[in-house]
């Protein structure tokens, strides 16, 4: 990606932020999970958000001049089980949004679904003699683990999982990289980014989007961002559509502390309600929630 350089150490941010958040209306802060919130771990089902990070969401959710949303590539019931507090949910690398207790699915993912779960249903016995690889089936997307398979069989977990997909998702389906996974879902152009997108959109004028994740399906997130806001990436300094970028889920919680306490410094109270519609979010006849125009 041209636009990609190495994000800048986060303290390099934090006037710009202080001036954006005083010439602002809302912090509108929008954090990934895994890796960001949680630290990696072997086991997916193991995963949890730090206690320190637990607490930081938890402050910032309560802040009424603060809207808080996870955006993660789990479900979004799996991950609204694993952290509480924010008023809105993106699963599914987006496929499904939730807010305003109200869930809106992107149509040609529901709609493939059926193609997911056989396909994860013979990924199981295709990968069954790879040892510890892991089938996660999401319903609308499926994630093949295999962190804890042995180093000289990864090749052939690839090898297969590409077989399997091409052979029974077709057209309709495609693979795509994580950290030490493979990623299965509709072959459709819509991502984060897109996600992002549609919160920032029924955010008054004025909010101040910041995004914070540490893998590539992150980075459509940070370019929708990145024009009104900032992008923040979790890791090292290779090359991002995040401006900056902050070292380890520890790192997140100091920095979501002291967002936290620049938002209450900064400010302004009055309205900080999110006023606006969403756009193009729910199908036109406004009973099917599913997203439009996909
Ligand atoms: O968008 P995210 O919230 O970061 O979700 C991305 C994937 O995260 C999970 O897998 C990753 O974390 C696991 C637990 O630490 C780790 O074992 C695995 O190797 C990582 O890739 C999750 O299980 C996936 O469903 C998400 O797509």
């Amino acid at each position: 990606m041209s636009d990609e350089t190495p994000p800048r150490p986060v303290d390099e941010a934090r006037e710009r932020i202080r001036s954006r958040l005083a010439a602002g209306s809302r912090l509108c802060c929008c954090l990934d999970f895994d890796g960001t919130l949680a630290p990696i771990v072997e086991d997916p089902d193991a995963a949890a958000p730090t206690a320190e990070n637990e607490a930081a969401v938890a402050s910032l959710s309560a802040d009424p001049a603060v809207s808080t949303a996870i955006v993660s590539g789990r479900a979004l019931a799996d991950v609204r089980e694993r952290i509480d507090g924010p008023s809105i949910y993106a699963g599914n690398h987006g496929l499904e949004l939730e807010r305003n207790d109200s869930l809106a699915v992107h149509p040609v993912a529901r709609k493939r679904a059926a193609r997911i779960d056989e396909v994860c249903g013979i990924l199981e016995s295709v990968l069954d003699p790879i040892p510890n690889a892991r089938i996660e089936n999401k319903r609308l997307t499926g994630t093949v683990h295999y962190r804890s398979v042995p180093p000289a069989m990864r090749p052939i977990v690839q090898r297969r999982t590409h077989a399997v997909v091409d052979r029974f998702g077709g057209d309709a389906l495609e693979v795509s990289s994580g950290k030490r996974i493979l990623e299965i879902g509709p072959s459709i152009p819509w991502g984060k980014g897109n996600a992002v997108a549609l919160i920032a959109a029924d955010m008054q004028p004025g909010a101040v989007p910041i995004y914070i994740g540490d893998d590539v399906t992150d980075e459509s997130a940070f370019r929708t961002v990145e024009s009104d806001g900032i992008g923040i990436r979790v890791g090292g300094d290779e090359p991002s559509a995040a401006s900056y970028r902050l070292d380890s889920p520890d790192a997140v919680a100091r920095f979501l502390e002291w967002l936290e306490s620049i938002a209450t410094e900064t400010l302004e109270r009055a309205g900080s309600q999110a006023s606006a519609p969403a756009r193009a979010a729910i199908a036109a006849d406004g009973s099917t929630n599913d997203y439009s125009g996909s």
